[in-house]
């Protein structure tokens, strides 16, 4: 659906050359939704807004649905951009249109009849909840509201690729949820695909199929949302994970610890078996669990347990093959004192 090749892009500033982006290749799929996560300035609304060139790349190339979009004329660009609809963290409302207003505008710019574009302003607002709120103001509005509005002005002209550019980051945690939620219908109603930047890997857990790591321009980590949280291989990616999941015990509640101390993520359904107590029946050791949850993510469950294992260091090392032969990911975070 979209592919971006080796895209570069470099910004020239008082004399100055910065890397925004640094050779990025990526693939999304048709219907996923895809996350770009990393710190400010990693690159990521550079990257995004290359996807429909409101940033020119300064190389590489990006096809939507198998057209080269760094290549085409400025007519043939505008009617592309058509297939690719965004949305942004301040919402970007006519402050002096309605709601009606607002996403019908985004219709007249595609030379719709009056009667189509009344019918189609309806329709999209319904679809984000909001017909009731037609005639009001932006000032009116809470601010999940206007993302609401955004999110209709985006779908006005039945776009393949929703953008959304750190689209809840200015909206709170309920709020934040109602809309990712919408998104996610969106996805699956209309099969749009979706390309979501953020700083929030809660986010990216929340309604992501796949993701990227981005640091200094470059994708660093890029795979599946339930692999990369169940096997984050890079530390900035393991630090994004480790904000959301709290895997990683203070080193006060360690530095006590007589035992093993093991952290295991448990992934799938296996996540539901009870390994824990297993673990005791089978071997003649004693145990501490010092921190144990389930998370969900993409409906699947990913359980989280640190445990300390007390007890004779060939029991413990049985113990921990045996775990490891029915896991995946054992850690040992602290070997006895
Ligand atoms: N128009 C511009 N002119 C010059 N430099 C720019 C411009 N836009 C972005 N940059 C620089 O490019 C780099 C990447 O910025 P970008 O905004 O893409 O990162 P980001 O990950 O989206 O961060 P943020 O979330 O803070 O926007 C930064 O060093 C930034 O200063």
């Amino acid at each position: 659906m979209i592919e971006v090749r080796n895209v570069t892009k470099i910004y020239s500033a008082k004399g100055k050359e910065i890397v925004g982006v640094k050779d990025v290749s990526l693939t999304v799929q048709k219907g996923e939704i895809f996350g770009i996560v990393g710190y400010s300035g990693a690159g990521k609304s550079s990257l995004l807004r290359c996807l429909n060139l409101l940033e020119k790349p300064t190389s590489g190339e990006i096809l939507i649905d198998g057209v080269s979009i760094t290549e085409l004329d400025k007519k043939s660009l505008r009617k592309e951009r058509l297939k690719i609809g965004m949305i942004f963290q301040h919402f970007h409302l006519v402050s002096a249109k309605t709601v009606f207003e607002n996403v019908a505008f985004a219709l007249k710019a595609a030379n719709k009849s009056k009667d189509e574009i009344k019918q189609k302003t309806i329709e999209l607002l319904k679809l984000v909840g909001l017909e009731s709120q037609s005639e009001q103001y932006p000032s009116q509005l809470s601010g999940g509201q206007k993302q609401r509005v955004g999110i209709a002005r985006a779908l006005a002209n039945d776009p393949k690729v929703l953008l959304c550019d750190e689209a809840t980051s200015a909206l709170d945690p309920s709020t934040t949820k109602s809309i990712l939620n919408l998104l996610k219908s969106i996805n699956k109603k209309l099969g749009i695909t979706i390309v979501l930047i953020t700083h929030e890997m809660e986010v990216v857990k929340d309604i992501c199929h796949r993701m990227a790591v981005m640091q200094d321009g470059e994708i660093i980590e890029l795979g599946n949302v339930y692999d990369i949280f169940a096997h984050p291989k890079e530390e900035l990616t393991k630090t994004f994970i480790g904000g959301v999941l709290q895997m990683n015990l203070p080193e006060q509640l360690l530095a006590g610890r007589k035992g093993v101390v093991i952290k295991i993520h448990f992934k799938g359904a296996v996540a539901e078996e009870a390994i824990v107590s297993e673990l005791f029946q089978n071997f003649n050791l004693k145990g501490n669990i010092l921190h144990g949850k389930i998370e969900y993510i993409q409906e699947t469950p990913l359980g989280i347990f640190i445990m300390e294992l007390i007890g004779d260091a060939s029991e413990i090392e049985k113990a921990i093959s045996y775990i490891t032969a029915k896991l995946d990911s054992l850690e040992v975070v602290k070997h006895a004192a």
